[in-house]
């Protein structure tokens, strides 16, 4: 019989122990289950990973701190049977046997009766425990390591427990329709017909939130490109890069592929380059194209190296989505609390800065050229783009909001704002 909790169980162990990203992991162990059963360990693994501080405060409480680290994977069981206590999906006895039963899965039978009585007494002394976590700094609490939290402090002094607080909150689920298959307003209706509740946002017609996130197989039409998942932060790339027919364009970081269909949604004829420095992503890309049922030219190569694969005619308009630290969508990769590293942050600084500086000789003049990242930290963003336009008598700052000036260039999203994931974006133009 297979038993989930014990499944994972082995990806908590693979992501906190052997720092796999979750993502990476969770296909191979998770390839010979059932949808609802990949479903299931998807909530297990995201909700764990999301509060494991609390998770694993509670467990060193309960068990006077004797659990040693050879046994991280029943640590880990034990935080996925309270995970289930706490969302009260299925009856209490049912989660503590299916998760004891998970111990002996992990043929760890000697440590049942552990598993069984920590879960009780989790029950019992959960308000008492609760009030002694409550005390602990808010940072602590919510698994952020303190090299971030004091990034996000010296970046927020004011906003940064808000943050924090919208970095563990389950993300919720954005389409952005194919107007190029239908208008919004018909898919809307077959959304109401199959019975999936909907927000249509007020400022962007084909941007709409799922009131619930469902699979995607539910969504109607969704195999044949009748709309993307895509959340409304990301969708402001192709909207504030506002491609027009005609226009040759590249998506200089463009794996998997979701921003550069939208470029394709949003006008005719555009000759589009998508690359990617990662070949096995840029098969990603295809797949995303095939299915939305648009074309590009994609390029497997460096985007801080053009001499090795540009064709030497300059682009009307470049999206550089930047590789970066993702903090601005820790909310949908909780893993990221527990595999950055503080040194990374300058590594892709260093790297966010190279590409930029060598993707600009591709731009024409008069062309624009949006820098993207999904992070929150101002070294990837603003500080990026100022010393940039430092550097650039031939670049200008193209403000996204009239408030916008070049000492502080950019439009910083933060997580959880209008329901949106963290993004930064900041448009330039190359002077004549
Ligand atoms: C933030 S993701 C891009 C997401 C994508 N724009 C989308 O919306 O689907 C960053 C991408 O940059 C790629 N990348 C990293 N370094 C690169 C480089 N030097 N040249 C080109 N691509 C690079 C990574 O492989 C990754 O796919």
């Amino acid at each position: 019989m297979i038993n989930t909790r014990a499944i994972c169980a082995k990806i908590l162990f693979a992501v906190l122990d052997e720092k796999q990203s979750l993502s990476n992991c969770f296909v191979p162990f998770t390839e010979n289950l059932n949808a609802a059963q990949k479903g299931q360990c998807q909530d297990f693994c995201y909700g764990v990973l999301r509060q494991y501080a609390k998770y694993n405060y509670c467990i060193n409480q309960l068990t006077h701190s004797k659990l040693k680290p050879d046994l991280n994977q029943v640590r880990y069981l034990i935080a996925i049977g309270m995970y289930q206590l706490d969302q009260n999906r299925v009856a209490d006895h049912a989660a503590i046997a299916e998760t004891v039963e998970g111990c002996r899965q992990l043929k760890l039978d000697k440590l049942t009766g552990l598993v069984n009585a920590v879960l009780r007494e989790y029950q019992r002394e959960y308000d008492t425990l609760l009030e002694k976590l409550n005390l602990l700094p808010a940072d602590v609490q919510t698994s952020h390591p303190a090299w971030l939290s004091k990034l996000l402090k010296q970046a927020y002094p004011k906003g940064w427990k808000k943050i924090i607080k919208a970095n563990v909150q389950q993300a919720p689920m954005w389409l952005r329709v194919n107007v190029k298959k239908q208008d919004s307003e018909t898919f809307q209706q077959t959304l109401r017909d199959a019975d999936i509740s909907f927000h249509p946002d007020k400022n962007q017609a084909a941007t709409l939130l799922l009131e619930q996130a469902c699979a995607v197989e539910k969504i109607p039409g969704f195999f044949e490109g009748s709309c993307s998942v895509q959340d409304k932060a990301a969708q402001q790339a192709a909207l504030l890069l506002a491609p027009k027919a005609g226009e040759k364009i590249l998506d200089a970081c463009a794996a998997p592929g979701g921003k550069s269909a939208h470029i394709l949604e949003l006008a005719n004829d555009i000759k589009l380059d998508a690359l990617d420095i990662d070949e096995k992503r840029l098969t990603r890309v295809a797949d995303t194209l095939n299915r939305l049922q648009m074309k590009a030219c994609l390029i497997a190569g460096d985007a801080s190296k053009p001499e090795n694969w540009w064709d030497g005619q300059q682009y009307d308009r470049i999206l550089l989505d930047a590789p970066c630290s993702a903090t601005g969508v820790i909310r949908r990769h909780p893993d990221i609390l527990y595999l950055r590293r503080e040194d990374d942050i300058a590594q892709l600084a260093d790297l966010q800065k190279s590409i930029l500086q060598c993707m600009w000789p591709l731009l024409k003049p008069g062309g624009t050229l949006l820098y993207a990242t999904c992070s929150v930290l101002p070294q990837e963003n603003k500080q990026q783009i100022t010393t940039f336009l430092g550097n650039h008598p031939d670049a200008e700052l193209i403000p996204i909001f009239t408030t916008e000036s070049i000492d502080d260039p950019g439009w910083q999203i933060l997580p959880g704002s209008q329901n949106m994931d963290g993004f930064y974006y900041a448009r330039l133009r190359k002077k004549h």
